[in-house]
């Protein structure tokens, strides 16, 4: 997979050379690219915005410069790109939107700051026949859209087949297959702070261990987000022998 990603801070990806990521890149798991938008600036000042039409405060960003820029990275291989633009006034980013992403060849992320990037610039890749994004990590406003970048780059990423050690931890985490929460985990020591690791985890006995973590991701998921609750379609109930 190759991630390419436009922004006018491009230290703030740095992170991305950590850990999972940093790992994908060196293997060649992940072809990843973070770009300079004022690269593709003309003017001595290497400017990206003006102020809004219709007034308002703030600045929105050229389209004009981002057209460039996005020619350039989405012109290359591979031939399918799909355009990811993080913004507030997105569809919400789920672990769903991780999977599908995982499955592209090439994605672009094109990161605003200001009030924004010229509602045109994803008109036109539309347009273009460039399927087009707009994500958003949640509500509330950040400067701009490198922090939500990096969030779904390492959310996708880690999907990437060979990315994770052992893939059988992705089905069970938080939001995963059975769209429950993950059960409370425990390790050494047993005793600690005058708390006691529960009994069934101690006891070797695979199967009770696997009813105490499906009930507890039940009892989790109902008192922390009753909403996951009513999304859970029958079939996974049974896939997973959970009962409400
Ligand atoms: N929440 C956000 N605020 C600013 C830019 C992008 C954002 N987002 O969630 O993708």
């Amino acid at each position: 997979m190759r991630i390419d990603v436009v922004t006018i801070f491009p230290d703030y990806l740095a992170a991305l050379d950590l850990s999972l990521v940093g790992k994908a890149r060196r293997t060649g798991l992940l072809d990843l690219r973070v770009h300079d938008l004022r690269d593709w600036t003309t003017d001595r000042h290497r400017t990206v915005d003006d102020t809004p039409f219709g007034g308002g405060a703030g600045m929105v960003m050229r389209p004009d410069i981002w057209g460039r820029a996005l020619d350039d990275v989405l012109g290359g291989p591979p031939a399918q790109s799909r355009l990811v633009v993080p913004t507030p006034s997105g569809e919400v980013f789920t672990q769903r939107h991780a999977e599908a992403l995982a499955g592209e060849e090439h994605l672009v992320f094109a990161c605003g700051r200001y009030e924004g990037i010229d509602a045109r610039v994803a008109e036109h890749y539309r347009a273009a026949g460039v399927p087009v994004s707009e994500l958003s990590i949640g509500d509330y406003v950040l400067n701009g859209g490198e922090v939500a970048a990096l969030v779904m780059i390492e959310a996708v990423a880690r999907l990437v087949p060979g990315m994770v050690g052992n893939p059988e931890s992705l089905v069970e985490e938080s939001h995963g297959a059975a769209g429950l929460l993950e059960y409370p985990v425990y390790t050494k020591p047993p005793e600690w702070a005058g708390l006691e690791v529960p009994e069934v985890l101690l006891s070797g006995h695979h199967g009770r261990v696997e009813r105490w973590r499906r009930d507890e991701a039940i009892t989790r998921t109902s008192a922390r987000r009753p909403d996951m609750i009513e999304a859970l379609d029958p079939a996974t109930l049974d896939k997973h022998d959970l009962r409400l």
